[in-house]
């Protein structure tokens, strides 16, 4: 489940690409939203016990019957409840009725009802102990449920944040934080239904009893050892918190060292870095070891502290109960009641300072899950937003000014038009802000002036998923999912067959490869799809795009990779596969630009130059036509580069290898 979450997050702005965010409604848990309490406290004055308060309204529907939408969770969660009643009245029947075996054994002319009471307890344990069982098996349930819930839940809101947010986090990092989170959350819930709420139903009910039968000074005596030990346990555990902090923090680092170093396996190699990366991470373990030793010397103290409060307790009331059996105001069983009751009470205070630490490293663990689901994805449906209506394709940009940043304009005030049901080529130096105008389109950022209409529908009113399923994307970096071949090409789209998978992948010099492997198209591609060649990748994520059933395509370089052959198919696949769709395609390639119906040249200055390949270049007073012949001489990458035959129709304008003497003869024009 962690690895699925991690290949998605990994690959999760171009996921959205293919609008597969799933549609769960998640704020199913909770009927009632309780934050006022939450919204009063200054969270950074009161932190940890915000935290604390946090994680109990988390995990609320999942202790309080009727809390949950679900009927099934709360007659559960009732059950339990059942349950735990009927485990109490045998965990205390059972005390009682050694009181009167005592009591019974002690009188001449009583003692053979005694085995009677004798039975009775060994029987009332019995059945304390199968309805604990019973209660605990419930909880388990509950307990899973909460956390495929939480998980579903943050997965959901992860999908939701927008690319900056993703950009600025380490994504392994988040996947460790998240998991450790939904893990102590899991753990704080177990801990809440299985030991708070018993033990604190073990207070009251042991506190009226021996009330009752032991009296007062029992009764205070009682209550002072409990206290005492609560107090002790809690000032020491919060003194501890420090260090606990640390070791959490170490911890994190080692595992997130680790996994840095082997999924950067090969940098590693390359730069003969073992060493360094060996150093690196036993510097943290030693770090790690040194707290650790350091948190457990404290917890030994806590652990005597606490034995010693226990025992000053336990004997005083063994001293008051001798004094008042001397006395003849209480009987043998009385003592033992009290005595038994006290250990039976007594004995989950063990526990406590152990759930209270689990609580409190729990809390520093979800604090970091708290901040992401604090974190609000900027790029939401308008309340008013309407479905996409498709008419063409037809893609404008207008006065659009965008920055990153509010210090740094990447686009200034730029017109656009691309027209619909055409394939246009993007062009324009690095770092223009081509990949950006896209992320535009997906609507993965807003402009900071000016629209991006979607055949005359500004896509800031309409819903994303309405245009987003209209669009597809082919990033400058192929991403593949570790699932099949086949899997991977009909990720997101709806109704292809099988036929047709393998008519484009003919297309696209794929097939036969495919067919070559041992498991055809059922082959599994590996982490990021690394048992293809870059090439191959970028092949098969056109052949994915172009199975997709959107209207619009974005090809971002789509062919950076590949050789001029098939660099050359895939041109041409695309001509013949794409029917009426429009199609935008950043390429630095110029060649390519003889494919396409049109070509939009921009640069940085804000300038632009439209029109088809041929006649840009034809007029040798463009800006483009100079692009062009910058790109002609300057392009060794393609053997076959480079001049293209300019006749004015021809899709099949193949570029010409330059002869050396026309290529110095042109860079001594230049000159
Ligand atoms: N997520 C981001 N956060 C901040 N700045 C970014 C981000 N993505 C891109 N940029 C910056 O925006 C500018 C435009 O980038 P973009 O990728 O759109 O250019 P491009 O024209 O597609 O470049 P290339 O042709 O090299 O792919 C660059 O200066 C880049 O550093």
């Amino acid at each position: 489940m962690i690895r699925q979450g991690q290949k998605t997050l990994n690959n999760i702005t171009k996921f959205r690409s293919f609008s597969q965010l799933p549609q769960y409604n998640f704020n199913v848990q909770s009927k009632k939203e309780d934050l006022s309490l939450l919204e009063k406290m200054d969270p950074r004055k009161n932190k940890d016990l915000a935290t604390k308060l946090r994680i109990l309204q988390y995990i609320k529907p999942y202790i309080i019957p009727f809390y949950h939408q679900d009927k099934e969770i709360n007659k559960t969660i009732l059950k339990s409840y059942g349950y735990m009643f009927l485990s109490k009245s045998f965990f205390y029947a059972g005390p009682i009725s050694l009181k009167y075996a005592i009591n019974y054994l002690a009188s001449a002319s009583l003692i053979s009802q005694a085995p009677m009471f004798i039975l009775g307890y060994g029987l009332c344990y019995s059945a304390y102990v199968f309805f604990e069982g019973q209660r605990n098996k419930i909880l388990a349930n509950i307990s899973q449920n909460a956390l495929r819930e939480i998980s579903q839940q943050t997965y959901e809101h992860l999908l939701k944040l927008d690319p900056s947010f993703h950009f600025g986090e380490s994504q392994r990092q988040t996947i460790f934080d998240i998991t450790k989170a939904q893990k102590a959350i899991e753990s704080n819930l177990k801990s809440v239904s299985s030991f708070f709420i018993p033990f604190i139903s073990d207070v009251v009910l042991s506190s009226v009893f021996l009330l009752y039968h032991c009296g007062p000074f029992v009764f205070l005596s009682f209550l002072m050892t409990y206290g005492g030990y609560i107090w002790f346990t809690f000032d020491l555990t919060n003194s501890r918190r420090k260090g606990m902090g640390l070791q959490k923090k170490y911890e994190r680092l080692a595992d997130f060292t680790l996994s840095e170093t082997l999924s950067n396996y090969y940098n590693v190699k390359y730069y003969s870095a073992e060493k360094f990366e060996i150093n690196r991470y036993t510097s943290i373990l030693e770090n790690y070891k040194n707290q650790t030793i350091e948190n457990q010397r404290t917890l030994a103290q806590l652990n005597s502290g606490q034995r010693f409060v226990f025992s000053i307790g336990l004997t005083s009331n063994m001293i008051y109960g001798a004094y008042k059996v001397q006395k003849g105001l209480m009987t043998a069983g009385d003592i033992v009641l009290m005595q038994s009751l006290m250990m039976q009470v007594l004995q989950p205070l063990f526990f406590l300072g152990v759930q209270w630490r689990e609580w409190t490293n729990s809390a520093l663990d979800i604090q970091r899950l708290f901040k992401i689901m604090d974190t609000k994805p900027k790029i939401q449906d308008s309340p008013n937003a309407v479905d996409f209506v498709y008419k063409g394709g037809e893609i404008e940009f207008s006065n659009i000014k965008f920055g990153y940043s509010n210090d740094k304009v990447i686009i200034d005030n730029m017109n656009v038009t691309f027209g619909k049901g055409k394939w246009i080529s993007l062009v324009g130096e690095s770092g223009l802000g081509k990949t950006t105008m896209f992320n535009l389109i997906f609507r993965l950022y807003d402009p900071q002036q000016g629209s991006v209409l979607i055949d005359g529908q500004d896509i800031k009113n309409l819903k994303m998923e309405s245009f987003r399923s209209k669009i597809c994307v082919v990033s400058q970096n192929p991403y593949l999912f570790n699932d099949t071949v086949m899997s991977n090409l009909l990720y997101g789209s709806k109704n292809k067959k099988q036929e047709d998978v393998i008519e484009v992948c003919k297309k696209l010099n794929l097939h036969d490869l495919f067919m070559s492997l041992p498991q055809g198209y059922q082959t599994l591609v590996g982490e990021q799809g690394n048992k293809f060649s870059g090439g191959e990748k970028q092949r098969i994520s056109i052949a994915r795009c172009l199975l997709n059933d959107a209207q619009i395509i974005l090809l971002d370089e789509p062919t950076s990779s590949l050789d001029s052959i098939n660099e050359d198919r895939v041109m041409k696949a695309i001509e013949q596969l794409r029917k009426d769709k429009t199609i935008i395609m950043i390429t630095h390639r110029l060649h390519l630009n003889s494919y396409t119906n049109e070509v939009i040249y921009l640069t940085k200055d804000g300038y632009k130059e439209q029109g088809k390949h041929s006649h840009l270049i034809q007029e040798k007073n463009t800006r483009y036509s100079k692009f062009w012949d910058n790109f002609v001489v300057l392009d060794h990458s393609d053997t076959n580069s480079v001049k293209v035959d300019q006749s004015e129709n021809s899709l099949n304008e193949k570029p010409q290898k330059k002869q050396n003497g026309q290529k110095e003869e042109e860079e001594e024009k230049m000159e």
